[in-house]
């Protein structure tokens, strides 16, 4: 990925991506890894929810894969996150061949983590830094939503800082002539890192007017202390009315969406399993799953902040007996 020999040292390449949650890192791998542009990499991927369809969307091209459960890899889950990469560490130091040897490792941050804190955690375990090289740290940042991330979270300046490169996402869904700015932002908070700009995954080239200035944010101290972001989960009955299940979370992410950051949920249909995504207030189009998809269907999360789930799951019921 980085045009380096990735065996010049015999050390194990690692890549980290992360980004804000929903910034657009589980599209943008699995396009890379469908072009082959991490060569053979093993994927982990560590999710913010307990139901998990990251995986899912990746393991098709990638040459092996770990879901990384026990929480955030940043925090609760960096015990079971070093375990995985000393794991691979010791599977790949038993095999014999250089070709078949394992090059890379790509992890997939939940959109809660630090990535600035896992790499520290790697460095600081003295097998780990022996068997594996930090390559680069990528920060996916959702043109669409960073500014008011930067100007709320001490999560979304942490992640920009952390990062070797900026990937702009989304850059299609923003509205045209503030992309300099948002750049020039970026630049300003990390002015190391490279900035580039992709479209589901695609590089692209927009042009940036160097002239125009930074959007003022907030000095790190104003920012106020909110509360922990938190995965809820709804079961969702399949009699459901998904006409009125669609509008009310339309106007539920209409309403709330700067509290309910992310939801995603999975539904057994005719069809097949269905992922039904939105990032604040958008949602996206539906999208079927591979067929060998193994989900824990009908049932939505829903991570954010200052809800409770007895009143999201009332909500629901109002709704759908006002509209039935
Ligand atoms: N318009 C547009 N939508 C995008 C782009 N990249 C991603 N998306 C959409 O944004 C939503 C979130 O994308 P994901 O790739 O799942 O984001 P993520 O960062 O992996 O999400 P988490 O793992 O939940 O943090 C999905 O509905 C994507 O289809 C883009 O460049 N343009």
């Amino acid at each position: 990925m980085t045009g380096a020999d990735t065996r010049a040292d015999g050390r194990l390449r690692l890549t980290i991506l992360g980004g804000y949650l929903g910034s657009g890192k589980t599209t943008w791998l699995r396009h890379q890894l469908y072009h082959g542009r991490f060569g053979r990499a093993h994927i982990l991927v560590n999710e913010a929810a307990e139901t998990p369809v990251d995986d899912t969307l990746l393991q098709q091209h990638a040459a092996g894969m770990t879901l990384l459960a026990g929480g955030c890899a940043c925090c609760a889950g960096q015990p079971e996150l070093l375990k995985s990469l000393r794991h691979l560490c010791d599977h790949r130091s038993r095999v014999a061949s250089d070709s078949a040897r394992l090059e890379r490792i790509v992890l997939e941050t939940s959109g809660l983590a630090d990535p600035g804190t896992i790499a520290a955690a790697i460095q600081a375990d003295p097998m780990l830094v022996h068997h594996i090289l930090l390559d680069e740290i990528i920060v996916l940042a959702d043109a669409v939503n960073i500014i008011h991330q930067l100007g709320t979270e001490h999560l979304g300046r942490a992640q920009i800082e952390a990062a070797d490169r900026i990937i702009l996402t989304k850059v299609d869904a923003q509205l045209s002539g503030a992309f300099s700015a948002v750049y020039a932002t970026l630049s300003q908070l990390n002015p190391g890192a490279s900035i580039t700009s992709a479209v589901k995954g695609e590089e692209i080239d927009p042009s940036v007017d160097k002239a125009v200035s930074p959007i003022p944010l907030p000095a790190l101290g104003e920012l106020a202390d909110l509360a922990a972001i938190e995965p809820t989960r709804l079961k969702i009955d399949n009699s459901v009315d998904w006409a009125a299940f669609s509008v009310w979370l339309s106007a539920l992410l209409h309403a709330r969406g700067n509290d309910i950051v992310r939801v995603k949920g999975v539904f057994d249909t005719p069809a097949g399993f269905l992922l039904l995504q939105g990032v604040r207030n958008s949602v996206q189009a539906p999208e079927i799953l591979p067929s060998s998809s193994t989900q824990r269907a009908n049932e939505i999360v829903f991570i954010g902040r200052n809800f409770a789930k007895d009143d999201l799951g009332k909500s629901l019921e109002y709704f759908s007996l006002r509209t039935g």
